[in-house]
């Protein structure tokens, strides 16, 4: 199947690299954690975060249904978290309550069907060649067949610094909330644990994935790396990309 999933903890560079990846070998690129921002946002929004917070597991989902008709259309759900301006989506707030309320298996559970029929429906349609898809179950529960199952980690430390210096660099005044370095690494930490401890569809290495540490390697190794495993992974793939001076 022409899905590669790149998998792997906050701000080891899981986005970037898959952007970067997807434009060098035309594959549509998909971004699962922002579906799950884009539902944290919804409910901070509605102001109904405090409410989910004591309420967690018994939170009634259909709260939140007038305004983003949240279980009856889902699949517009989706295409509603690509068109919003992904700045919205970034901040730490946003970043903190998503990984809370991706541990709710109601939300997984909607939200993993959404995503499965958008991008086979994708894929279907002929009008793209693949999909990379990135997250943190893409490999091991999204797409168990995925062709090209691939796990990107660093440091802590390195990725602390790597969103610290993301933040900065990226939001405009408007977006700018008081950034301390150790508020950054509290946030990493949680969220690793939440996401990796969760009892559904936790963050894990499944046998068929290639895990590459990024922490001493640029963008661009990373990309080679990722292309040369892609060559072996998906080898008709390469053959029709022959020509393709990037993929060769
Ligand atoms: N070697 C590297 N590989 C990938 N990203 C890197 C590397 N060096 C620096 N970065 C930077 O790290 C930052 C974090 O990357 P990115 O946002 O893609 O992480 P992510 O894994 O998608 O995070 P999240 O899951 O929190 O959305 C980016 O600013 C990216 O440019
Ligand atoms: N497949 C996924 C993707 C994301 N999450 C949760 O969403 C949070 C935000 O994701 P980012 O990739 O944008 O950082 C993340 O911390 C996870 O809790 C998920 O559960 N499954």
């Amino acid at each position: 199947m022409n899905i590669i999933t790149i998998d792997g903890p906050a701000a080891a560079g899981k986005g970037t690299i898959a952007l970067s990846l997807s434009h060098l070998i035309n594959f549509y690129y998909f971004n699962t954690g922002n579906i799950f921002r884009y539902i944290a946002k919804t409910i901070i929004d509605e102001g109904l975060m405090y409410e989910f917070l004591i309420n967690k597991n018994h939170f009634n989902l259909n709260k939140i249904n007038q305004n983003v008709v949240f279980l009856k259309e889902i699949p517009d759900l989706v295409e509603k978290s690509i068109l919003i301006d992904e700045k919205l989506l970034r901040t730490q707030e946003i970043s903190d309550s998503s990984s809370i309320i991706a541990e709710i298996p109601q939300v997984r559970e909607i939200l993993n069907k959404a995503m499965r029929k958008f991008i086979y429906d994708m894929l279907g349609s002929n009008k793209v060649v693949g999909c990379i898809v990135d997250g943190r179950d893409t490999g091991s529960v999204l797409f168990p067949n995925a062709g090209c199952k691939i796990f990107i980690t660093a440091e802590r430390s390195v990725r602390t610094q790597r969103r610290f210096e993301q933040i900065r660099s990226t939001f405009t005044e408007d977006f700018q909330e008081e950034i301390k370095k150790k508020r950054v690494h509290d946030s990493l930490v949680l969220r690793d644990s939440r996401d990796g401890s969760r009892k559904r569809d936790p963050m894990i290495i499944v046998k068929d994935t290639i895990v590459i540490d990024t922490s001493k390697i640029s963008q661009e190794e990373t990309i080679e790396q990722i292309l040369a495993i892609i060559r072996i992974k998906l080898p008709d793939l390469s053959k029709d990309y022959r020509k393709t001076v990037n993929f060769i």
